[in-house]
């Protein structure tokens, strides 16, 4: 039973359709899936497949028509301070500097404003963007304001991160970093992360599974375990067998 509270992300019978031309579209049909606490999913599929509605639903951003989700035991009905979520298009307040960025969020849930001080200077130390705090976001690079945007919801402690292709606006070394920088942060805070894109070699560089799914209706098609080692290394003949698997999954 997905309700127990010991099933930490259930996912059940999801069901969601949105008002086409004349007759309502069906978005995502029959979605069911588990998520174990401080493990990496990734969602993949062709564009339209219905990644973004489904991690709105687990944000509680979006209710579903049919089915539930169901976090440690309860009912998702509203977005959670235990549930973040990170967008590709950078979100940042762009009147704010990147350490007030940071602080926003925090300011709404604690007062003492030297411990929110304090636990800024620390997340502009481990994202490195120590010598930026005053920047604002038209100031420092693409992949900077995704650092940004990391920074703001884990200093916030969610349980899950839900990532809409975060990295997918940055060049492919940047994108590659990025990738380095949240394994190097889950090591340290063991969130779940739930992480959708478009590119099978990010899915397959950070996640213990990934969920495939297919178009018209939005279904899982298929769940690959990404049975390596970490770290990962895109050359190694492993790595390229399950980018293989996945890209054939995809096409056909
Ligand atoms: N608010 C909405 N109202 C009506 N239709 C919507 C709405 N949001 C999404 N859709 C439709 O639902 C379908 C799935 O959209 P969604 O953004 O979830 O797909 P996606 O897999 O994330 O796509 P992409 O990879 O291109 O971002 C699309 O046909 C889209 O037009």
């Amino acid at each position: 039973m997905l309700c127990d509270k010991n099933v930490f992300l259930g996912v059940e019978n999801l069901g969601k359709q949105f008002p086409g031309n004349g007759t309502p579209l069906t978005v995502l049909e029959n979605i069911n899936f588990e998520a174990e606490d401080g493990e990496v999913i990734s969602i993949v599929g062709r564009s339209g497949c219905g990644k973004s509605t489904l991690l709105k639903i687990l944000a509680g951003f979006l209710k579903p028509d049919s089915g539930s989700v169901f976090f440690k035991g309860s009912r998702v009905h509203r977005p959670g301070p235990d549930r973040c979520v990170v967008f590709q298009e950078d979100a940042l307040f762009p009147w704010l500097t990147a350490g007030e960025n940071i602080a926003f969020g925090l300011k709404r849930q604690i007062r003492d404003g030297s411990r929110i001080e304090r636990e800024v200077d620390r997340f502009l130390d481990l994202m490195g963007l120590s010598q930026f705090r005053d920047y604002l976001p038209r100031e420092i690079s693409g992949g900077m304001k995704q650092r940004v945007a990391l920074a703001r919801v884990l200093i916030l402690n969610p349980e899950i991160l839900l990532m809409d292709e975060p990295f997918a606006a940055l060049d492919a070394q940047t994108r590659e970093e990025m990738q380095e920088l949240l394994l190097e942060l889950w090591g340290q805070f063991s969130h779940t992360i739930v992480f959708v894109t478009h590119d099978v070699g990010e899915a397959v560089a950070i996640s213990d599974r990934v969920i495939v799914m297919d178009k018209n209706p939005g279904r899982i098609k298929d769940v690959i375990n990404i049975e390596l080692e970490r770290p990962r290394r895109r050359e190694d003949v492993n790595f390229m067998r399950f980018y293989s698997r996945l890209y054939k999954l995809l096409r056909d």
